[in-house]
C-alpha cells in the first residue's frame, strides 16, 4: 500500500472514530438531561408512595438476585413476592422508578385510561415487534379492528370444528399412556394441539412436525421471551445497539431469524395458493378479496398489506408471528393447569365429568358449539385456575398523563406502572379462600361481585381480543380429554413454580397419570 493511501485510511479512521465518539457523547448527555428533567418532576409525587428496599446502583433488583439459584426461572416468583408486600409502592429498576399497583380499583383506573399504553413493549421486539400488542394510537386502533373481526364469535363454527379435530387426535395419541404406571408431562401434547389448531384456524396451514423450520419457532419463542425479559429488567440493555452486542456475545442472534421462519413460510404458501386459485377461477378471488372481508385472518392481513402502503411486509410478518405466540401458549397453559388442578381435586374432576356426560350424553362424543355455554361448573373451574395462576400475573403501562389513585396519590405522567393482577386475584376480602383452588369463588351468586377484581384477560380498551376464542378452545379440549380419561397426580400445590417472561408458566411440569373412563 502506498504512503498516500495509508495516510488517507488513517485520516478516515480518525474522522470516523471521532464521529462515533461525538454521537455517543451526545446521546449520553441528552439522555442524562432528559432523565434529570423527568426525575425533578416525578420525585415530589413519587415520595408520597412506599419505596421497596433498594441498594446503590442496582436498586430493588438486588432483591430479585438475592438467594437465587437460577435468576431466569426464579425472578418471576420473586418479583410477585416483592410486589405483593405493598398495596402500591416504588420499585427501582436500577435508576428507573416503577410504580406497582395492587388494588383492583387502581388497576381498573389505569387499564381503562386510553392514555396509558404498552409503549415499553418495543423492548420486546422479538416477541411483539410492530404488532398490535406493542402499538399505540391510530395504527393500534386500525390493527385491533382487524383482530376483533377475525376472532369475532360469528366465525367460531369453523374454529370449533378444527379444534375438535385436533382434540380428538390428541386424545387418541394419549391412549398409549392410559392405565399404565407411566407419569407423563401433558404440556408437549397440549402445546402441539394448540399450535396445530390455531395455525390452521388463522391460515389453513398445517404444521409439519418433521420440518425443522416449523418446530424452530416454538423453541425460539421461549428463549427470546426470556432474553427480552432480562433486557427489560436491566436498563443498560435497553439501547438496541448494546442489546444486539449482548446477543452476539451470547451467540443468540440466530433466534431472531428462527422465530420469523414459520410466519414467513405461511405467508409464502398462502400467496402461492391464492395465485393458483386466482388463475383457476379466472380472477374471481381477486374480486372477492378486494370487496368482502376474507374468512381467514391471514387473508385479512394480506388484503390490508395490498391496500395500505404503511402496512409493510415487516408489519404483516410481525402481526402473524405475535398472534401465533399469544394465541398458542396462553391456551395451552390454561388447559394444562386446569387439568392439573382437577387431578389434585378429584371431587371437582368428577363433578366436571358428570356435567360433560349430562350435556353430551353417554355414547360417542357429539359436542355442539352451543353445548359449551352449558358447561357452567367447568367454566367455574377454568376461571378459578385463571384466578389462582393468572397467565399474565403482572402487566405494565406507561401513562401519558398524571393518574390519580383512589386514595388521592398521584402517579406522574411518563412513569412505568406495574399492574399487579396476581395481588388483586389473591385479595382475601373478595376471594375468601384465596390461597386455595376453590371453584366456589365463581359460583352464580358471587360471580358479579368477584369479577371486578378479576383480570385474566386484562380490561379496558387494550383488553385481550382472544378471550372468547380462548374460552371456547379450552372448553372444547377439556371436554375431549376429561370425557376419555380420569387424571391423577402426585404433585402438590407447593410443587408449582412459575417462571415469568411474557407470560407465567409452571416450569415444574404437569405430571399426570391417565386412567380410562
Ligand atoms: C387463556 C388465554 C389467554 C389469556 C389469559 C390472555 C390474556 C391477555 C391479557 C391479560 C391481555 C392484556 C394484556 C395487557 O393489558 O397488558 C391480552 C392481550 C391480547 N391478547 Fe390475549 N390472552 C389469551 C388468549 C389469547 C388468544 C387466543 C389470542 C388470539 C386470538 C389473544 C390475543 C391477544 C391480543 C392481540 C392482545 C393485545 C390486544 C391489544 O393490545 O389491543 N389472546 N391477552
Amino acid at each position: 500500500m502506498s504512503t498516500t493511501m495509508r495516510s488517507i485510511l488513517v485520516n478516515f479512521y480518525w474522522i470516523f472514530g471521532s464521529c462515533v465518539f461525538m454521537i455517543l457523547v451526545r446521546t449520553i448527555v441528552h439522555r442524562t438531561f432528559t432523565y434529570i428533567r423527568q426525575m425533578r418532576r416525578m420525585t415530589p409525587l413519587l415520595n408520597s408512595l412506599d419505596h421497596l428496599p433498594t441498594k446503590p446502583i442496582i436498586g430493588s433488583l438486588y432483591y430479585l438476585i438475592k438467594d437465587t439459584k437460577d435468576f431466569i426461572t426464579e425472578r418471576g416468583e420473586k418479583m410477585i413476592e416483592l410486589f405483593n408486600k405493598y398495596e402500591s409502592a416504588i420499585f427501582w429498576m436500577m435508576h428507573v422508578p416503577i410504580v406497582s399497583l395492587g388494588k383492583h380499583e387502581d388497576i381498573q383506573a389505569v387499564l381503562n385510561n386510553s392514555r396509558c399504553s404498552r409503549k415499553f413493549l418495543r423492548l420486546f421486539e422479538g416477541t411483539f415487534g410492530d404488532s398490535t400488542a406493542a402499538l399505540h394510537g391510530e395504527k393500534w386502533r386500525r390493527n385491533r379492528k382487524i383482530l376483533l373481526e377475525a376472532f369475532s364469535p360469528n366465525r367460531f363454527h369453523r374454529f370449533f370444528s378444527i379444534i375438535k379435530e385436533y382434540s380428538s387426535f390428541t386424545t387418541k395419541a394419549l391412549e398409549l399412556f392410559c392405565d399404565t404406571d407411566e407419569i407423563i408431562d401433558i404440556k408437549h401434547y397440549i402445546l402441539s394441539l394448540n399450535a396445530n389448531s390455531f395455525v390452521r384456524n388463522i391460515s389453513d396451514y398445517e404444521i409439519n412436525k418433521s420440518n425443522n423450520e416449523d418446530i424452530a419457532m416454538i423453541n425460539a419463542v421461549i428463549e427470546i421471551a426470556r432474553l427480552e425479559c432480562t433486557r427489560f429488567l436491566i436498563p443498560w440493555l435497553h439501547p438496541k445497539f448494546i442489546y444486539k452486542t449482548y446477543l452476539f456475545f451470547l451467540g443468540k442472534l440466530h433466534l431472531y431469524r428462527e422465530i420469523l421462519q414459520l410466519p414467513k413460510k405461511i405467508i409464502k404458501e398462502r400467496l402461492s395458493m391464492c395465485n393458483m386459485t386466482r388463475n383457476l377461477q379466472n380472477d374471481k378471488i381477486a374480486e372477492d378479496t378486494d370487496t368482502a372481508s376474507p374468512e381467514l385472518f391471514i387473508d385479512m392481513l394480506l388484503q390490508r398489506h395490498n391496500s395500505n402502503a404503511d402496512f409493510t411486509e415487516k408489519h404483516l410478518i410481525s402481526e402473524l408471528k405475535t398472534i401465533m405466540i399469544v394465541g398458542v401458549e396462553s391456551s395451552s397453559i390454561s388447559v394444562c393447569t386446569t387439568i392439573l388442578m382437577l387431578a389434585m381435586h378429584i371431587e371437582a374432576q368428577e363433578k366436571v365429568y358428570d356435567e360433560i356426560r349430562t350435556i353430551c350424553g353417554d355414547g360417542d362424543l357429539k359436542i355442539q358449539i352451543q353445548d359449551l355455554k352449558k358447561l357452567v361448573y367447568m367454566e367455574q373451574c377454568i376461571n378459578e385456575t385463571f384466578r389462582k395462576f393468572p397467565i399474565i400475573p403482572i402487566t405494565f403501562r406507561i401513562c401519558d398523563e398524571d393518574i390519580t389513585l383512589q386514595n388521592g396519590q398521584v402517579i406522574p405522567a411518563g412513569c412505568l406502572v406495574v399492574l399487579n393482577i396476581y395481588k388483586s386475584h389473591h385479595n382475601k376480602e373478595i376471594f375468601p379462600n384465596a390461597d386455595n383452588w376453590d371453584p366456589q369463588h365463581f359460583n352464580k351468586e358471587m360471580i358479579q361481585h368477584r369479577k371486578r377484581a378479576f383480570f385474566p384477560f386484562g380490561s379496558g380498551p387494550q383488553m385481550c381480543i382472544g378471550a372468547k376464542y380462548a374460552m371456547m378452545s379450552i372448553k372444547t379440549q377439556l371436554v375431549h380429554l376429561l370425557r376419555r380419561y380420569r387424571f391423577t397426580t402426585e404433585m402438590k400445590m407447593q410443587d408449582i413454580h412459575l417462571e415469568l417472561d411474557i407470560s407465567a408458566r409452571n416450569y415444574s411440569g404437569f405430571l399426570l397419570k391417565l386412567h380410562s373412563r
